[in-house]
């Protein structure tokens, strides 16, 4: 049980790769919390997939014990936070249970699009900014001229910057006497009555949901009976404690503390993050804490178990992974081609990856996955409204008033030696100019709104590339937008395939969809019959490719009669084909539902 004035609790901001991570492991590794023989690299990061990607999916919050050169000691909360975009919102919980931020910028990059973008969200929630110049320790490292950035872009003095290699563990102590002088402790009210926001959680099999919480007022003890105060639930504390990193039993959490409470809920919905926990007896006197706005998901994808049979192990594996996961959305569809799916609701192209390769690593299923959507608002004629996230969806041409899709305000930080063809590919993309700036002699901040639809579809990849890497981008919701769109439909072998349908804008639906023809021709294998490829606006035929039809007898090329080999040449063929569904009599591979997302690449 620590006093308030000795507690700072904090986090850690940064780009994408500037080193947050390394960071957190240095700090941790120096407070004695994880000893050097125990360190992991990156042991914040603990799903095997987070340490691939080297990514930070989840956040996480961890307890350290300081002892500061005034000679006192301190209880330290790290809550780490995800660097992707596609996980602002984590982030902005994450914060919410924080006074202050250490802000890591790479001294070889300096400031990039989500340096601002957490910035302004640590701003927002009144956080104390401590800037750290990162990668000193690298020969191309430019620390005067990021701490004059930091300066001149963030506003902050430079004589804040701390100059660290989280990599050579150089600034480590410097950081630390940071965080317990310039973070404010806590000061919440310690005689009030309970008052604790949880900013995250996960389920555990035994545990029920694991709420991790920051106590603003009041105390928190184990077998205590606790209550929800959105939710309405209330349930028996099983077991209260801290992250150290494993989660350790501490009986108690006292004002101003960061630690979890094993709920025993067995639904997320009863413990939701953004909840205020209380106790019944204060239920009706104490105000609740300001929540968080629910994740909303953007981007949409039809799921599809490649066994149909798999189908009730699919309902399940997404089931348990929203248990971890609220801004997961799903519900099932089904498909004239592609049989008993879901239709599933993701924050982006990241987390709907990341989706996909659980369900298949730990879950050990076979997905096919339809290209990416956005959802349209589409007016009917007549003044109905509906919400349309499956292309195949969309109503017929004629009972359409209007279409609306929603638009993204980007930022992109570049040299400004990009500026032309950053231009080109934006406009390229249907995007609407704000605003140009200069932020230094020679890099510039430009900002657009942009169709979603057109952000999802390679924006990223040309960007990086068109930029040799140097662009880096941030994106928010900004508004709906009528737009003039078009829905093109797919035959293939004169079958419309539902899961193929997209929505398109209709000055380029003429020239994607031969592009899309022409890709498909390629992607779908040869039968031994000829199979026309036809892409349709309405009634109207755009496009036309054929496959020409082949006889494939694979086995003629077995010599004599080795069939031990025959059967490995047929084992290998199957395996081939798992990621294919048969639609009419045509089979169709997983590349060709997502044709449409390489269009632009050469
Ligand atoms: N040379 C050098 N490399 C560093 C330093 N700090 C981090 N790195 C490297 O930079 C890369 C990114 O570091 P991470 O700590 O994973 O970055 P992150 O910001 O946590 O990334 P996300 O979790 O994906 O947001 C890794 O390859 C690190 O080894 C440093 O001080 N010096």
């Amino acid at each position: 049980m620590t006093d308030q004035s000795h507690i700072r609790n904090f986090c850690i901001i940064a780009h994408i790769d500037h080193g947050k991570s390394t960071l957190a492991d240095r700090l941790l590794e120096f407070t004695g919390t994880v000893s050097k023989r125990d360190m992991q690299a990156q042991t914040l990061d603990q799903m095997d997939l987070e340490r691939e990607k080297g990514i930070t999916i989840k956040s996480q919050a961890v307890r350290m014990r300081y002892q500061a050169l005034n000679g006192e000691e301190y209880e330290l909360n790290l809550i780490d936070t995800p660097g992707h975009v596609d996980f602002t919102y984590e982030v902005s919980r994450s914060l919410a249970a924080c006074e202050g931020a250490l802000l890591v910028i790479d001294s070889t990059q300096g400031v990039e699009a989500q340096t601002l973008a957490n910035l302004y969200l640590a701003l927002e929630a009144d956080l104390t900014i401590i800037p750290v110049i990162n990668k000193i320790d690298l020969p191309s490292a430019e620390p005067e001229r990021v701490k004059q950035e930091v300066e001149d872009v963030i506003g902050l003095p430079k004589e804040e910057c701390i100059l660290a290699s989280a990599k050579e563990g150089i600034g480590t102590q410097e950081i630390l006497e940071a965080i317990v002088s310039r973070v404010p402790a806590p000061i919440g009210k310690e005689e009030s009555p309970l008052r604790a926001l949880v900013f995250d959680s996960h389920y555990d099999a035994y545990k029920g949901v694991i709420a991790y919480v920051r106590v603003i007022d009041g105390k928190l003890f184990e077998g205590e009976r606790l209550s929800m105060m959105a939710a309405g639930s209330s349930a028996d504390i099983l077991e209260v404690g801290c992250f150290h990193p494993k989660m350790v039993s501490t009986k108690t959490l006292t004002t101003g503390e960061v630690g979890y409470i094993a709920t025993g809920f067995k639904n997320v919905k009863d413990c939701q993050v953004g909840d205020t926990v209380t106790v019944p007896g204060a239920l009706a006197t104490v105000e609740p804490l300001p929540g968080y706005q629910p994740a909303k998901p953007m981007v949409f994808a039809g799921l599809y178990p490649v066994d149909s049979n798999d189908y009730p192990e699919l309902r399940e594996a997404l089931d348990r992974l929203k248990l971890n996961d609220a801004a997961l959305y799903y519900e099932p569809e089904t498909s004239n081609a592609l049989g008993f799916g879901f239709r599933c609701g993701f924050l982006g192209l990241l987390h709907m990856e990341i989706i996909q390769e659980r369900l298949e690593r730990e879950y050990n299923l076979d997905i096919l996955a339809t290209a990416p959507s956005v959802e349209y608002h589409v007016t009917k004629v007549g003044g109905e409204i509906i919400e349309v996230s499956n292309p195949s969806d969309m109503p017929n041409f004629g009972e359409i008033e209007q279409i609306e899709e929603p638009h993204m305000d980007i930022s992109i930080f570049t040299p400004s030696r990009y500026i032309g063809t950053i231009m080109e590919l934006v406009t390229a993309k249907r995007g609407i100019y704000k605003e140009l700036k200069y932020i230094e002699a020679e890099r510039v901040l430009m900002t657009y709104e942009i169709p979603l639809a057109e952000l999802i579809i390679d924006f990223y990849d040309q960007l990086k590339s068109r930029t040799q890497g140097y662009a880096s981008l941030d994106y928010s919701f900004g508004s709906y937008r009528a737009s003039d769109l078009v829905k093109m439909d797919i035959l293939v072998n004169a079958i419309p395939v539902d899961a193929l349908s997209l929505i398109l804008h209709r000055e380029s639906a003429y020239y994607q969809g031969r592009a899309l023809v022409e890709k498909l021709r390629s992607l779908i294998p040869r039968q031994l019959f000829d199979v026309p490829i036809q892409a349709a606006i309405g009634s109207r035929v755009i496009a036309r490719e054929t496959v020409k039809a082949m006889r494939k007898d694979v086995l003629a090329k077995c010599y004599g009669g080795d069939i031990s080999r025959k059967r490995k040449l047929l084992e290998k063929q199957k395996e081939g084909k798992k990621r294919m569904k048969m639609v009419g009599s045509v089979e169709i591979p997983q590349e060709a539902f997502m044709a449409v997302l390489s269009l632009g690449k050469e």
